[in-house]
């Protein structure tokens, strides 16, 4: 059996194969409870412990070693992690120092262009990420800003009197309070610095070049955008499956 384990920066997605060719697989946010989520995923696989793990992780390399550590201790299997290479599967990363490049990213922009070849994508996560892939592989490079929930508290953090108190039924229209006037700023400021892109990366991709969204806050933000969207909050495991399937070496954290 194969267990894939996607660490985010909140949340942490896992999904393990079944031997009839189906999956199970799950996630929640993880607070960086490594042994912990080592503990809930000795569960998961209780009737069919996993022969092959396999993590692709942005929590830090500490943290990877201790998750590595955990996973080994009470699942006595060694997981692989994998980090962004320079190449990989017929795409070239962007970045000159390609492990810096965020694995979920690395991963979603693979998945993205084996399925349609050049491609935007929109990981809204903890932070909101776009890249951006062109018809023959080469990774464009992309943005990293802050996502909505970070956002929101870096108003509350920042001020004395912003906070959201009330419900507030989010739009892109003027807030009539403070609650409102967060909810819909922050909403509004993430849709168009998507639109923003999306229009500028599609006058040099193909003007129909498919954007994909992921990511926690993905069915917020995609309503919103003036353009069709493909949601797929499984883009980054997809990823990892794939390069794993081809032959992915992997390492142990060190
Ligand atoms: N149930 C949830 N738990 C945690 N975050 C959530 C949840 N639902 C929506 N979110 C939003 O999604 C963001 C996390 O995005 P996600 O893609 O799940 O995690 P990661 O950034 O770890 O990949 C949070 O910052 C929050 O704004
Ligand atoms: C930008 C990210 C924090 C996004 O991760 P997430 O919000 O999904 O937790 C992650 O891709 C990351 O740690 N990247 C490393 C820096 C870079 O991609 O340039
Ligand atoms: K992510």
């Amino acid at each position: 059996m194969r267990l894939f384990l996607d660490i985010g920066n909140t949340a942490m997605k896992w999904r393990l194969n079944l031997p009839d060719g189906g999956c199970r697989q799950g996630g929640h946010a993880h607070q960086r409870d490594w042994w912990g989520l080592a503990a809930e995923l000795a569960q998961v696989c209780a009737q069919q412990p996993p022969a092959v793990l396999w993590v692709g992780s942005v929590a830090g390399r500490e943290a990877d070693a201790e998750l590595a550590q955990a996973l080994k201790a009470v699942l006595n299997v060694t997981p692989r992690f994998y980090y962004s290479p320079a190449t990989d599967l017929g795409l070239r990363n962007a970045y000159a120092d390609p492990a810096r490049l965020g694995v979920d990213r690395w991963l979603a922009v693979v998945e993205a262009w084996h399925r349609e070849g050049a491609a935007i994508i929109v990981d809204c996560g903890s932070a909101l990420t776009i890249d951006a892939v062109d018809a023959d592989g080469m990774h464009l490079g992309g943005y990293i800003v802050p996502g909505l929930t970070m956002l929101r508290t870096s108003l509350f953090r920042g001020t004395a009197q912003v906070r959201v108190t009330d419900p507030v039924s989010t739009s892109l229209a003027p807030g009539r309070s403070t609650s409102a006037g967060v909810e819909n700023g922050v909403l509004r400021m993430s849709v168009a610095f998507i639109t923003d892109v999306v229009v500028e990366l599609r006058k040099t991709l193909t003007d129909t070049c498919p954007v994909f969204m992921t990511g926690g806050d993905a069915a917020v933000l995609q309503p919103h955008l003036p353009f069709a969207a493909l949601a797929d909050a499984d883009i980054v495991l997809d990823g990892l499956e794939r390069v794993v399937a081809a032959g992915a070496s992997g390492e142990e954290p060190a």
